[in-house]
């Protein structure tokens, strides 16, 4: 009998079912991976922003990791919002007892919303402890203009904040996305040795919630399935797109991606 692929989210929650664990799951699902979550904060927040949050007690968070890992070896895990350093301490203790063997590290700080997600302290933690951890590190343009304390203006500055985070910071690849920058939607990996880029049209449209929860997942599904970063990463990049270029018109505000959007690509192209 075949054995399905497994993965693991971290992450906070979504009640209007765009972003966090709620992306990350849907994702899975769609994949054919098995899908498995640790929940860190639970997030009150819609198409049209952040209203409130509750980190739930270490503790407890402890307590699911211990479930999920005394049970069930996860084949790859990727880890979105972690709002404080105790949480980010505990990811990477657990991570490095399971021996977990692909870890994507989503940056999640701050919500497209432009609401702020983790405090400048857990910012710091993510650094010392979870970069080191990282298959790839998945940060958009203003997460890694803060990991890195640079600005990021031009594709050289990308680039550059890719090798910082590989290079300085130790995690083994870093995928710096352009979905804040202007002109075509192009991402940039940096695995240690060369830049590959990773690009697609951009689309005029604001339903993006969740699109960085998405491609991350993507990405995380691909590593449990046993393909190299460069075909996750490439895998991820045709979803995330066919994701926001088919949007579901759901909310008020800035909507969620669909996670169906490859289908209907398919079915548009014959
Ligand atoms: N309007 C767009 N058209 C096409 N691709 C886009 C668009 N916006 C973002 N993307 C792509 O979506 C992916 C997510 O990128 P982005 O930099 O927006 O991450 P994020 O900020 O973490 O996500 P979010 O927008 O959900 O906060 C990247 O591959 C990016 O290039
Ligand atoms: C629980 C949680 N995790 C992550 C995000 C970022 O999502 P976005 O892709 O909209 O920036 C979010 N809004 N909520």
């Amino acid at each position: 009998m075949t054995e399905i692929a497994k993965a693991l989210t971290i992450a906070g929650t979504d009640p209007s079912g765009g972003a966090g664990i709620h992306a990350d799951l849907k994702t899975f699902q769609e994949i054919g991976v098995y899908g498995m979550s640790v929940i860190t904060s639970v997030v009150s927040q819609n198409t049209l922003g952040v209203k409130s949050f509750v980190d739930l007690e270490l503790d407890f968070v402890e307590s699911q990791f211990d479930a999920v890992f005394e049970d069930i070896h996860p084949n790859a895990v990727k880890s979105g919002m972690l709002s404080t350093p105790e949480v980010m301490n505990l990811t990477a203790q657990k991570l490095k007892e399971a021996r977990v063997a692909n870890y994507v590290l989503d940056p999640v700080m701050i919500a497209s919303s432009g609401h702020e997600l983790i405090s400048e302290e857990a910012r710091v933690a993510v650094a010392k402890e979870l970069l080191p951890l990282a298959t790839v590190v998945t940060p958009n343009l203003p997460e890694a203009e803060m990991l890195t304390k640079r600005t990021i203006k031009t594709v050289s500055d990308m680039k550059e904040a890719g090798r910082v985070l590989v290079e300085e910071y130790g995690a083994k690849a870093a995928l710096i996305k352009g979905g804040h920058y202007e002109g075509e939607a192009d991402d940039y990996l940096y695995d240690g040795g060369t830049f590959e880029k990773f690009s697609a049209e951009r689309f005029d449209t604001k339903h993006t919630h969740g699109s960085g929860c998405t491609y991350a997942a993507v990405i995380t599904a691909g590593l449990a399935n046993g393909k190299s970063l460069y075909d996750a990463v490439s895998d991820g990049k045709a979803y995330i797109t066919a994701a926001i270029s088919n949007p579901l018109n759901i909310g008020k505000g800035q909507g969620p991606t669909n996670h169906w959007g490859h289908r209907w690509s398919a079915i548009q192209s014959t």
